[in-house]
């Protein structure tokens, strides 16, 4: 297991956690020691949303520096996950959004431009998808399996950048709950299929 430290505006992480907005929207990002493709992602508007870069953990360099920091804060973005290193830390911390990397490292990324969007990827033990939802805090990430209802399901899932530590026990709540709606709903069915007897 791997230490994350998290480099974080603490104003920027409360503002995650104030208030049950759910409005945090995620987009995906899987690279591998290149910072071209991140770069792209947080020169467009962010309306709010949160970049999530997997960069395969790799602690050989940076994938995220000062500048498309900058651009994102300016851009309208909540916040940067990466599972890989930061560089820059001083100027990111400066900013008023949200970063939890791995590291910082001195290194510059690649700049080929390889990597893919829009795809599923799998960091500290668990699989993120893109479009899911996102709280970050200074305990932690909370991820939402599907936005619209998750201000009704808190906890589906935890990601905690700090420890590693992956909580499941609210998603296993609502697995029972649509487990025995659906145990009713099979139920009235049979129930209704009974024919009368008369
Ligand atoms: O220029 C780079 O590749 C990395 C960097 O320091 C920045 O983006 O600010
Ligand atoms: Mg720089």
């Amino acid at each position: 297991m791997c230490n994350l430290v998290s480099y974080e505006h603490s104003s920027q992480y409360s503002r995650y956690t104030a208030g049950a907005q759910c409005s945090l929207d995620l987009v995906t990002l899987k690279v591998f020691e290149d910072n071209v493709l991140a770069r792209e992602f947080l020169e467009e508007k962010g309306n709010g949303r949160v970049l999530v870069v997997d960069g395969g953990g790799s602690l050989r360099c940076a994938i995220l520096g000062g500048n498309p920091a900058v651009q994102a804060q300016n851009n309208g973005w909540a916040g940067i996950v990466v599972n890989g290193c930061i560089r820059d830390v001083d100027e990111i911390n400066g900013c008023d959004i949200g970063v939890k990397a791995l590291a910082s490292h001195p290194v510059k990324a690649n700049k080929k431009g390889i990597g893919e969007k829009h795809v599923p990827v799998y960091i500290a033990g668990t699989r993120i998808f893109d479009g899911e939802w996102l709280y970050g805090g200074t305990d932690g990430i909370l991820l939402f399996w599907f936005p619209k209802w998750s201000c009704l399901f808190e906890n589906i899932y935890e990601l905690d950048l700090r420890s590693n530590i992956v909580s499941y026990q609210g998603g296993i709540v609502c697995l029972l709950l649509m487990g025995l709606c659906v145990l009713y709903l099979l139920h009235s069915c049979t129930v209704r299929s009974v024919p009368h007897a008369s």
